[in-house]
């Protein structure tokens, strides 16, 4: 089975992409849907940030709290190491167990959508990489616009991120996404096409 990385910054328009790939018959494993799997109640990451950060990032009714989490973890970067030190295993351990399911009902082609890639050294799982891309600013609008932060929460979790210009060079396809949804949905169509549906058939 081939595996695509498919990654870019924060709000870049992995997702979208994403889903327009899924619509098109594609198989998709998303490690931001895998992180909000690991700390469910009962889960032990849950157990193990409460450990590290206390009851203040928990709601009343034992869930994760995520955005008093994201405040402490995207202004101190050591609060996120430990953060990620507990999740990152857990979110590589079902993503392996997700794509050995597909890899085991015959799946051709399957993408991991993984915003830290790059970051997270996961870039040897991969057969390949394509890289969603964005301007700094539209990005910040659009990030700003999607999750109500303001610009300076803003700018900080695009800061926690290798900037959006390396990860364009490190992608063997790059999706432009500064444009319109169509424009997304064209070119994502477009390398449906040449990139996975014609060579299935070749
Ligand atoms: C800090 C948390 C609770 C904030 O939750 P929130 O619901 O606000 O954001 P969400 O999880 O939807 O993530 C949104 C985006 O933030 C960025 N992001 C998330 N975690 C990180 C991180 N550790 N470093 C840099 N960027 C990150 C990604 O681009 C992600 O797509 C959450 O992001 C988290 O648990 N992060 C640690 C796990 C992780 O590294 N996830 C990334 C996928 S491997
Ligand atoms: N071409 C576009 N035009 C306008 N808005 C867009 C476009 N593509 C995506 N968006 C919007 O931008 C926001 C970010 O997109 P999306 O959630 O797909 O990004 P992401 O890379 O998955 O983000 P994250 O890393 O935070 O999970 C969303 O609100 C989405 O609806």
């Amino acid at each position: 089975m081939r595996i695509i990385g498919l990654t870019g910054g924060i709000a870049s328009g992995k997702t979208s992409a994403a889903h327009l790939f899924e619509k098109l018959g594609a198989a998709v494993v998303d490690a931001d849907q895998l992180a909000r799997e690991v700390v469910q109640p009962g889960e032990e990451a849950l157990a193990q940030i409460v450990a590290s950060f206390g009851d203040k990032v928990l709601n009343p009714d034992g869930t994760l709290n995520r955005a008093a989490l994201g405040e402490i973890v995207f202004a101190d970067p050591s609060a996120r190491r430990i953060l990620e030190g507990i999740t990152h295993p857990a979110i590589r351990k079902r993503a392996e167990e997700k794509l050995q399911r597909l890899r085991e009902a015959g799946t051709g082609t399957a993408f991991y959508v993984a915003p830290l890639l790059f970051e997270a050294g996961i870039t040897s799982r991969v057969h390949e990489v394509w890289v969603v891309y964005l301007d700094q600013e539209t990005q910040l609008a659009r990030l700003m616009a999607r999750d109500g932060l303001s610009r300076e929460a803003a700018l900080s979790r695009i800061a926690s991120q290798m900037p959006m210009e390396e990860k364009k060079k490190l992608g063997r396809i790059v999706i432009d996404n500064r444009g319109s949804r169509d424009e997304l949905e064209a070119q994502v169509l477009k390398l449906w096409r040449e990139e996975i549906a014609d060579r299935t058939k070749g």
